[in-house]
C-alpha cells in the first residue's frame, strides 16, 4: 500500500549520508574580497528529471569549480542510478555501496563558484533545493537564502506539476526568476510550444527564456551571464550584529552536524560563540568555510555570503531549517516564517524477532542522528512486542529510512501501515492521534467526541486529456473534493499527441499515503505528474477498524479508515489474513470489526492431527473415543485459546500491503 516513488537523487542526498567527503584539507580561502555586489545567490528549480543536476554540473564545470573528468565520474554514478530506477527499483533501494559515492555528488549541489566578469571576481552560490513534495517546506526555506532562481523546464516534456508548485514558492518569496528551456537537443523537443506554455502558465516573456542543452553545454554560458545580469545581489552590513540564516544541514560522522548558512549581517568566524534563536542553545564555531564544491575552510564569512559552519552540534535535530543564528548574548530579530519540520506520516517499526529490539532501537537512534526530520518514540504492542513509532515528512521519507535501516544496519523489521495525524475534537480539548490503537472507539465517538478531522492536501495533477476521465475517477475514489480543471495548452507534447489538462482538488492525506501514486502512474500510463501542498484539516467520518482473531483484537493491525470504505477494506484484509496465519488445532474466526459491528469474516480451518494413528485393527471404540476427546480438547482450546499471530505472518501481511 505504500507509495513507491522514484527517489530523485537529491532527495536521497537530502537525507545526508554520514560519510565525510573531505579528501584533503585545503588552505583557507579569504572571503573579504567578495562584497555583496559581486555575490549572486540562486537555486535551480524544476520538475524531477528536467535536468537540474546536469545543469548544476555544467555550471560548475564552466566556472572551473570542478574538472570535466570529475563530471564524467559523477555521470557514471548517476547513470548507474538511473539504470536501477528504470528497472523499477526506487532510488531508496540503492545499495549501501553507492551511498557514500552519492555523498560526493551531494556536496556538488550546494556549491560556491568563483567567476570573473570584466576582470572582477564574482561568487555565485548555487543553493540546493530538495526535489520532492515531502520536503516542500525545506524548498521554501532554501529559497529564502536566494535572490533568484533558474526555472528549468524540459523542452520535450513541458511544464509539469512540480514546475508549477516550485514556481509559486519562488514567486511568493519574491525571487527573480530566470526561465530556462532545457534539452533542446532532443528530437522530441518543442521549444516554441513549451515557451508558449511557460508564457501562459507563468506569465513569462518568451524573449526572456534561455534555451539550452545542459547535456551538450549549448547555451549554458548565457545562463551564467543571466545569473550575473538579472539576479539582484544580496544586501547586508558588516557593522550590524551577526545574523545568519540556517537553510540546510548534513551530518558528518567526525564533526557532528554541519550547517549551511547565509550570512545576513555581521561577520562569522572560527571561535565565535553563537546561539540558535529557536532552541536557545549555545555553540562555539569550530570551523567556517564555503562549499567549493567540497568543504573549503575560510577565514570568515561576510554579509551576503553562503557557506558552512561546524559548531559541535551533536544531533541533526538541533539544526532547525529556517532558524536564525546570532552572537551569544546579542539576540537579533529572527528570519520570519520559521516553523519546525512536522511529521505527516507515522508508522510503527518492530523487529521480526522480538529479542532483537535493543539492536533495532540502537540502529534507529543512530540513523536519526543523521536525519533531522524523523521523530522517534517507543511503542509497545501486545502482538508485536516492543518497537518504535516513527514520524516522517512523507511516505518517500519513510521508505528511504526503512531502506537505510535494512541496508546499512542489516535490520529485519516489520513496519505497520502508515497513518497520518488525526485531530480528535472533544468538547473541551483537541488531541492529535497518530496511532490507530489510540483512536477513540465507536462508543467514545458517539458520546464524547465532537468531531474528527483529518489532514488534507491541495493536489495538482497534469495529464494528457485522454486520461482525464481516469484521473477524475481516481480522485473521486480517493475521496477527492472541490475538483476543478483547465487546459494547460493545446497541440502536441512529447510522445503524447493531445492537449494537457491540469486538475486541482482537495484530497485526504491518508488517501495519498496508500496507493494513490502508483495508481496515478498506472492509470495514466506514466504520463501524469502530481504534486501537492498541505491544506489544513477537514471534518471527516472516520472509524477505527480492528481485526479479531478468535474474537480477540490484534492491536498492531488496527486501522483508521473512512466509514464509506469499511466493507471494501474489511473484506480485503480478512482475505489476506486468512492466507498468512498458520492453521491452529481449532477453527479460528478472523473478523474485521468497527465498534461492535462485524464487517467481514473468514474462517481459518483447523488442521487435523491424526490422534488415532497409533491404534491398529479393531480398536474402533478407542478410536472414536480419541476423536471425541480431541474434539472436546479443541472446543476448550477455542474457548480459552488466544491465537498467536507469528511475526512472519505480520511481515507477510505488511509486505502484501506494500505490493497491493
Ligand atoms: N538530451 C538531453 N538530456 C538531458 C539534458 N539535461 C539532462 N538530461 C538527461 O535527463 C535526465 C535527468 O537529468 P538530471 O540532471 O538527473 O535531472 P534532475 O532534474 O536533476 O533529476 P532528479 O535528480 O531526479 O530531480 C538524465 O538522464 C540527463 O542525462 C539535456 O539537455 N539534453
Amino acid at each position: 500500500m505504500w507509495i513507491h516513488q522514484r527517489v530523485p537523487v537529491r532527495v536521497l542526498c537530502r537525507l545526508r549520508f554520514s560519510t565525510s567527503t573531505r579528501r584533503h584539507a585545503p588552505k583557507q580561502i579569504a572571503m573579504e574580497e567578495f562584497a555583496c555586489d559581486v555575490i549572486r545567490n540562486f537555486s535551480i528549480i524544476a520538475h524531477i528529471d528536467h535536468g537540474k543536476s546536469t545543469l548544476a554540473d555544467r555550471l560548475l564545470e564552466l566556472t572551473g569549480t570542478i574538472k570535466k573528468k570529475e563530471i564524467g565520474k559523477n555521470e557514471q554514478v548517476l547513470d548507474k542510478l538511473k539504470v536501477e530506477r528504470e528497472r523499477g527499483i526506487t532510488g531508496a533501494c540503492l545499495s549501501a555501496l553507492l551511498l557514500p559515492i552519492l555523498t560526493g555528488i551531494v556536496k556538488a549541489q550546494t556549491a560556491s563558484m568563483v567567476h570573473s566578469v570584466n576582470g572582477r571576481r564574482h561568487i555565485l552560490n548555487l543553493i540546493d533545493t530538495p526535489g520532492h513534495v515531502d520536503f516542500s517546506w525545506e524548498v521554501s526555506r532554501s529559497l529564502a537564502a536566494c535572490q533568484g532562481a533558474l526555472l528549468l523546464v524540459d523542452a520535450s516534456q513541458g511544464v509539469q506539476a512540480q514546475s508549477i508548485s516550485v514556481f509559486h514558492i519562488a514567486q511568493e518569496r519574491g525571487l527573480k526568476i530566470i526561465p530556462v528551456l532545457n534539452k533542446i537537443d532532443l528530437p522530441a523537443a518543442q521549444p516554441e510550444r513549451i515557451a508558449a506554455q511557460m508564457q501562459s502558465t507563468f506569465g513569462t516573456d518568451p524573449a526572456d527564456i534561455i534555451r539550452i542543452s545542459a547535456k551538450t553545454g549549448q547555451g549554458v554560458d548565457e545562463v551564467l551571464q543571466a545569473i550575473i545580469d538579472r539576479i539582484p545581489p544580496p544586501t547586508g552590513s558588516t557593522e550590524d550584529p551577526l545574523k545568519a540564516f540556517l537553510f540546510d544541514s548534513f551530518y558528518d560522522r567526525y564533526r557532528g552536524v554541519i550547517s549551511l548558512v547565509a550570512v545576513q549581517n555581521g561577520v562569522l568566524k572560527k571561535g565565535d560563540r553563537i546561539a540558535s534563536y529557536h532552541t536557545r542553545k549555545k555553540y562555539e564555531v569550530t570551523e567556517v568555510g564555503i562549499m567549493h564544491p567540497e568543504e573549503t575552510p575560510a577565514t570568515s564569512l561576510y554579509p551576503g555570503q553562503v557557506g558552512y559552519i561546524a559548531c559541535n552540534m551533536k544531533e541533526s535535530s538541533e539544526a532547525h531549517i529556517g532558524d536564525t543564528l546570532h552572537r551569544s548574548g546579542s539576540p537579533v530579530d529572527p528570519m520570519p516564517g520559521f516553523k519546525p519540520a512536522k511529521a505527516m506520516v507515522y508508522a510503527g517499526i518492530f523487529p521480526v524477532e522480538s529479542n532483537d529490539f535493543p539492536k533495532l532501537e540502537e540502529s534507529i537512534k543512530r540513523l536519526a542522528l543523521t536525519d533531522r526530520s524523523v521523530t522517534v518514540q517507543r511503542e509497545s504492542s501486545t502482538a508485536l512486542g516492543q518497537g518504535c513509532r516513527l514520524g516522517f515528512l512523507g511516505t518517500l521519507h519513510m521508505d528511504v529510512f526503512r531502506q537505510r535501516l535494512e541496508d546499512e544496519h542489516d535490520q529485519n523489521l516489520i513496519i505497520t501501515a502508515p497513518t497520518v495525524p488525526y485531530k480528535v475534537v472533544y468538547k473541551d480539548r483537541e488531541v492529535f492521534v497518530s496511532n490507530p490503537t489510540e483512536f477513540p472507539d465507536a462508543l467514545e465517538v458517539s458520546s464524547k467526541v465532537k468531531e474528527i478531522q483529518e489532514p488534507v492536501v491541495r493536489a495538482s495533477i497534469i495529464v494528457p486529456e485522454e486520461y482525464f476521465g481516469d484521473m477524475m475517477d481516481l480522485c473521486f475514489s480517493h475521496r477527492g473534493q472541490d475538483l476543478e480543471h483547465r487546459y494547460l495548452d493545446a497541440g502536441t507534447t512529447g510522445t503524447s499527441s493531445s492537449s494537457r489538462i491540469i486538475l486541482n482538488c482537495i484530497l485526504p492525506l491518508s488517501e495519498i499515503v496508500t496507493d494513490f501514486f502508483d495508481q496515478l502512474k498506472s492509470r495514466s500510463s506514466g504520463f501524469a505528474s502530481f504534486d501537492y501542498e498541505e491544506a489544513g484539516y477537514r471534518p471527516s467520518d472516520l472509524v477505527k477498524m480492528v481485526f479479531l482473531l478468535n474474537s480477540k483484537p490484534v492491536d498492531a493491525l488496527a486501522l483508521v479508515i473512512h466509514r464509506s470504505k469499511e466493507d471494501e477494506i474489511g473484506r480485503l484484509w480478512v482475505k489476506k489474513l486468512v492466507k498468512v496465519i498458520p492453521r491452529q488445532q481449532f477453527e479460528v474466526p478472523i473478523q474485521a470489526a468497527v465498534g461492535k459491528k462485524i464487517i467481514a469474516r473468514e474462517t481459518l480451518k483447523a488442521y487435523r492431527a491424526d490422534v488415532t494413528g497409533g491404534l491398529y485393527g479393531g480398536h474402533v471404540e478407542r478410536k472414536m473415543k480419541q476423536l471425541e476427546l480431541q474434539k472436546e480438547g479443541k472446543r476448550r482450546m477455542k474457548r480459552m485459546g488466544t491465537v498467536e499471530m507469528p511475526q512472519e505472518a505480520f511481515f507477510e501481511i505488511m509486505s502484501t500491503n506494500k505490493r497491493s
